[in-house]
């Protein structure tokens, strides 16, 4: 029976009062021997008494602690297993058998390995045997399967029991005590810091971790390769190691303000190389924060964009720049005037726009090549720069048409006075001599200077009254200035107007062809040989218009193209219907073709059709050119007049002796006649120049085997002259007047 401490602590009391007996308390009656014997063994029985009692105690402890023992073994949060020397199981917790959803008895003396997973076994069986001579130290990670044979991560650690003297029979011979835990999460966790390692060091973009004091801590390969540090050189330092300081101190305090308001910042940084190159990043810097919402860290990721910005910055020069003169081209120049006009607006301010040409450019390009030429637009684009202010804008308009803006003007008085001040600095700096590859050449220039917003609201409006007050300025003789007046504007309205009604003529059918008969001067009576088509427009509120008043403006918008085919398509349609209606002496029908209509790409193609359609033969059709076309696209002309020529059709030479007149170019060029201009024809009685003109024109001619047509001949003297001169055919008001085609009938008996 179980004592309890009360009782104990009774006999405790019992047994000192006994050890401290004095022989004079005991009974007299017994002997001393006796009684000391006597004594002795109550002394013995309760000592005997009390281990006995004390021994119940430590066994009952005993129980009790190896109940809790077990109790601890199994509930322990991991699983224990004692293996034997083969890896069999000898005993298991019940962590274990949850783990594997077996019961103890189902796992005794079953091999651990019937428990894992097919695939690990081998990692298992290769290490168990070292495993379990020496544990210490030793780990195995392997998979093990539920009782659903669903795989569980685990590590194994382990401990060696060797067997001990007096021990129970499971514990009688060494074995292994192995310690189990999962590790599933931690193996997820393990997967993804790795795979964020490989993302880490892998990443295309360069990244750099740091502390919060911005020491950095890391960097990975592409930090390396764009900036040429490895990580020893770089970590310990702060990132102030890449500084260009191409950004002022407000940039990175903006930067770091952001970051620690908002979290993370990105933009466009200038750093510097290792090898003291300057490269532009993208970067973004976030602060990475702890639990506790305190900065543990910042990360910045970058990539190189110089290359990127570089190419940028080659397709904005392409692109807003003239690649010869380096100077703003159009797209710029209309991007600042709309600036300017934005900011004229605003304060009041006031802008003037040049338009500037150089004179007698062609000519340069035709007699000193195109390199001279380029070499002088350089030239000329520097003194332009040099005439004005930093702030103020040169750009090419094209060819050799340049705009000047100036901007900041307080009133209308400061920009006129301005602007003719440097009007005339142009004038006088560009008439200076330009040295081209060691050849002199002096050139001027004609300008045109218009007011915003005064002259004009918009960038179209101002560069077009510049242009038209450039053109008076050519007109009053070149090398002048002229600024935009209200005459000029009501010129430039007429024109506009004119302009917009061009677009809608060609489907409002009012263009009507005009022939003009050629005669031939030799014969009795003079004889039509052909005719000239000249156009005329019809126009719905202003009558006839002269073609002089609207060609130049279909060439500059491009209209001439789509207005020449419908000229060309009529004039064959009615040349083919005359000669079907049995004129043999009808030989050509000349068209003009304009120097745009040169530059189409598909001229001679387009040329074909209309000859394919019509079913006009290709040797009566005479292509009229002038010399300026000639001029201005020489080789191009020269290559598509040679096709025209194989295709049987004639070539002739218009305004003879007006233009440039070069020899040369007549015996360059691919023609079969020349047209001696009506204002040499004019006056060939009386003024003595024209007739030897006249006479020289007819004698050239007559060398290179080319026929002459002399063009306004108005009266019979002139027609006699001319005819005594040499040349064999004419036109001119004499015969005809240019007229549509149903009123030449009557004129002419042949027709009848
Ligand atoms: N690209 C194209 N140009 C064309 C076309 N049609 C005409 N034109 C060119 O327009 C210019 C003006 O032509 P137009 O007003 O028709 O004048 C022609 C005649 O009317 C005029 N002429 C003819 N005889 C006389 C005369 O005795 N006296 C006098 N004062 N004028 C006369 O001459 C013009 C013919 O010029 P040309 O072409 O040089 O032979 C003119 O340059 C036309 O070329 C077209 O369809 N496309």
């Amino acid at each position: 029976m179980k004592k309890n401490p009360a009782d104990i602590d009774d006999l405790r009391h019992e047994a000192e009062s006994l050890i401290n007996f004095e022989p004079n308390h005991l009974d007299a009656d017994l002997p001393l021997d006796l009684q000391t014997l006597f004594h002795e063994l109550n002394v013995h029985q309760i000592e005997l008494r009390m281990q006995n009692e004390q021994l119940v105690e430590a066994q009952q402890q005993l129980i009790a602690s190896r109940n809790d023992f077990i109790t601890l073994f199994d509930l322990a949060p991991v699983g224990f297993l004692r293996l034997d020397e083969k890896g069999r199981i000898l005993q298991s917790n019940q962590t274990v058998q949850e783990m594997l959803g077996k019961s103890h008895s189902e796992l005794r003396d079953k091999f651990l390995a019937a428990f894992i997973h097919a695939d690990d076994l081998s990692i298992f069986n290769a290490r168990y045997n070292a495993f379990y001579k020496k544990p210490e130290g030793k780990q195995i990670e392997l998979r093990v399967l539920d009782m659903h044979k669903k795989p569980i991560y685990v590590e194994l650690s382990g401990r060696l029991i060797k067997k001990q003297a007096g021990a129970s029979v499971d514990f009688n011979h060494d074995c292994l005590l192995v310690n189990i835990i999962t590790i599933g999460e931690r193996k997820k966790m393990e997967e993804q810091l790795k795979l964020a390692a490989k993302v880490f060091e892998h990443s295309q973009e360069s990244i750099m971790i740091t502390a919060p004091d911005t020491t950095i801590l890391k960097i990975n390969f592409a930090f390396t390769a764009v900036t040429g540090y490895k990580p020893a050189e770089v970590i310990g330092r702060t990132p102030k190691i890449l500084s260009s300081g191409r950004q002022s101190p407000e940039f990175y305090r903006d930067m770091w303000q952001k970051i620690n308001k908002e979290g993370c910042w990105q933009g466009e940084i200038w750093n510097r190389r290792k090898n003291g190159d300057l490269y532009a990043e993208w970067l973004s810097i976030c602060r990475i924060n702890d639990k506790f919402g305190r900065v543990s860290h910042y990360i910045g990721i970058f990539s190189d964009i110089t290359l990127r910005k570089l190419n940028e910055k080659q397709i904005e020069q392409l692109a807003y720049f003239d690649p010869l003169t380096e100077l703003p081209n159009r797209a710029l120049l209309n991007d600042r005037l709309k600036q300017g006009i934005v900011q004229a607006v605003r304060h009041k301010l006031w802008l003037s726009v040049f338009f500037l040409d150089l004179d007698r450019f062609k000519i340069l390009n035709d007699t000193l090549g195109h390199f001279a030429g380029d070499l002088l637009l350089q030239n000329v684009a520097k003194r332009l720069k040099s005439c004005v202010r930093e702030s103020d804008t040169v750009a090419r308009f094209g060819g050799d048409e340049f705009v000047i803006l100036l901007t900041d003007f307080v009133d209308e008085q400061s920009a006129a006075l301005h602007s003719a001040e440097i009007a005339k600095k142009i004038l006088d700096v560009l008439s200076q001599p330009f040295d081209l590859s060691g050849n002199q050449f002096i050139t001027s220039t004609s300008i045109g200077f218009t007011l915003f917003p005064k002259d004009g609201s918009s960038v179209d409006e101002l560069i077009k009254n510049a242009d038209a007050a450039m053109y008076h300025a050519k007109a009053s003789g070149r090398n002048n200035y002229q600024y935009f007046s209200d005459n000029m504007r009501s010129e430039a309205l007429t024109r506009s107007t004119l302009e917009n009604d061009l677009h809608h003529a060609l489907p409002n059918h009012e263009f009507i062809v005009y022939y003009q008969p050629l005669i031939d001067l030799q014969t009795t009576p003079n004889q039509i040989i052909g005719f000239e088509a000249l156009l005329r427009w019809n126009h719905p509120r202003k009558g006839l218009i002269s073609p002089d008043d609207f060609i130049p403006i279909a060439e500059e918008t491009g209209m001439i193209v789509a207005i020449g085919e419908w000229v060309l398509k009529s004039a064959c349609k009615q040349f083919k219907i005359w000669r079907d209606q049995d004129q043999p002496q009808l030989k050509k029908i000349c068209v003009n073709l304009s120097a745009r209509q040169f530059l189409q790409n598909d001229l001679v193609h387009s040329i074909r059709q209309c000859l394919d359609s019509t079913g006009l033969d290709a040797r009566f059709l005479e292509i009229e050119i002038t010399e300026t076309v000639m001029m201005q696209h020489m080789s191009a002309v020269i290559r598509i007049l040679q096709q025209l020529m194989q295709m049987g059709i004639t070539v002739s030479l218009d305004d003879f002796g007006t233009g440039y007149s070069s020899l040369t170019y007549l015996k360059k060029f691919p023609i079969n006649s020349i047209k001696i201009d009506r204002s040499f024809v004019r006056d060939i009685l009386n003024d003595p120049d024209d007739k030897v003109i006249v006479h020289s024109i007819i004698s050239i001619a007559r060398h290179m085997r080319l026929d002459i047509i002399a063009e306004g001949i108005e009266n019979k003297e002139q027609a006699t002259y001319l005819m005594q001169a040499g040349c064999r055919f004419g036109q001119g008001f004499l015969y005809s007047k240019p007229l549509p085609a149903d009123g030449l009938i009557d004129l002419f008996p042949m027709f009848d």
